[in-house]
């Protein structure tokens, strides 16, 4: 069962920039060399929506022998671009030597990767070489849709006194994400913004991707759910970068995307009062009654047809067919497929009421459709 978080947090947090903007978090997935960090980020400081800098230090890697970061020495130049350009730096950590490293070094803002926030004990680890300094962190969610999971990787650390805390969603591992890296599951998001409320939620849309091509439509989505911002991986050049070349950006690549998003007026178009979403809703529900209504009528006349024709009412194969599609489509689009195919379930079972009613009754059915 789920329960509401009762969380202790700021008001005013260092992760969000306090305008009416999203934040936008960039940067390499990691620190390469302190020629393509101060590169990177010289180029993303002359882009005013870009915030906080970000760099893995530390990477945690699937298999032992990938690219596990440059280590400490990434700080060094991670406090160079700080000097330099005047960004906001973030690093992720995973357990107590990277927290105190990270802390010495004067990173302003902490993330805990998804990979770590499914494991309590390292949770617990960061959260006690954390107590007594009140450094923001960012909370991705874990790698497994397991949203008490997060929300507990979140209470651990405010209970050892963090309170300036945020979200980042990276998307979720399930048995089948295309065309995503990691599928969004948009409503998970919407209901840990009910479990968390008050809690910055941004958006990883790198790691959702995991591809450029898709990183303005998983934005875009993010942003009409109300995402406070985003965080999307920057290299100065990402078709050499050690890791996760595929779904890096060049700075100019981030500019054109930030463009395309138009930040300004996705969030001014946001109906901000409760009353205004509710429109919404009621706009959004007629049109569904009308599509469901057309539909009814559409399998009255195949029933009609069928009758005429001595077909059976119930098509197995046909309706095996239907519903992997929309099953298909729903996941091209990140709605939940148990949603999708229990609503599938009713409307094909209303349809075969309805054609067996043409069967019993044709003169009641006929008088229907004319209505
Ligand atoms: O395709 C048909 O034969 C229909 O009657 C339509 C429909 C449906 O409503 O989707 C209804 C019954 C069949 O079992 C398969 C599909």
């Amino acid at each position: 069962m789920s329960t509401t978080s009762n969380l202790n947090t700021v008001a005013k947090t260092k992760i969000l920039n306090g305008g009416p903007l999203p934040t936008v978090i960039a940067g390499p997935c990691s620190a390469e060399s302190e020629e393509q960090m101060l590169q990177t980020a010289r180029e993303l400081k002359k882009d005013h929506r870009v915030s906080i800098f970000r760099a893995g230090i530390w990477k945690p890697r699937t298999r032992p022998g990938m690219f596990e970061g440059v280590g400490t020495v990434g700080l060094e130049w991670l406090q160079t671009v700080k000097q330099e350009t005047g960004l906001l730096t973030t690093v992720e950590v995973a357990n107590t030597q990277h927290v105190e490293e990270a802390l010495k070094y004067g990173v302003d803002i902490l993330w805990v990767g998804a990979r770590t926030t499914v494991n309590p004990f390292s949770v617990q680890e960061i959260a006690d070489a954390l107590r007594g300094t009140d450094i923001p962190v960012m909370v991705k969610n874990p790698v497994n849709p397991d949203i008490q999971l997060w929300l507990g990787a979140l209470e651990r650390l405010n209970q050892a006194g963090i309170t300036d805390l945020a979200l980042i969603h990276r998307g979720f591992s399930t048995p089948s994400n295309k065309p995503y890296r990691n599928h969004p599951k948009w409503q998970t998001i919407q209901e840990i913004r009910s479990l968390a409320p008050g809690i910055p939620l941004l958006c990883d849309p790198s790691h959702i991707a995991g591809r450029r091509d898709l990183l303005e439509t998983v934005s875009q989505q993010a942003l009409r759910l109300g995402a406070d911002g985003l965080m999307i991986e920057t290299h100065i050049n990402p078709d050499v970068a050690l890791s996760d070349a595929s779904q890096q950006v060049t700075p100019s690549g981030l500019d054109k995307l930030l463009t395309v998003l138009d930040l300004e007026s996705e969030r001014v178009a946001q109906p901000e009062q409760l009353q205004d979403l509710r429109s919404l809703i009621d706009k959004l529900d007629h049109e569904l009654l009308n599509v469901l209504f057309l539909r009814a009528d559409v399998s009255k006349r195949i029933g009609e047809y069928k009758r005429a024709n001595a077909l059976d009412i119930y098509q197995s194969g046909r309706w095996q067919q239907l519903i992997e599609n929309r099953l298909k489509a729903a996941g091209d689009i990140g709605l939940d497929e148990e949603f999708v195919r229990a609503i599938f379930d009713a409307i094909h079972g209303f349809s075969l009421g309805i054609q067996n009613e043409v069967f019993a009754n044709p003169a009641v059915a006929t008088r229907v459709s004319q209505e």
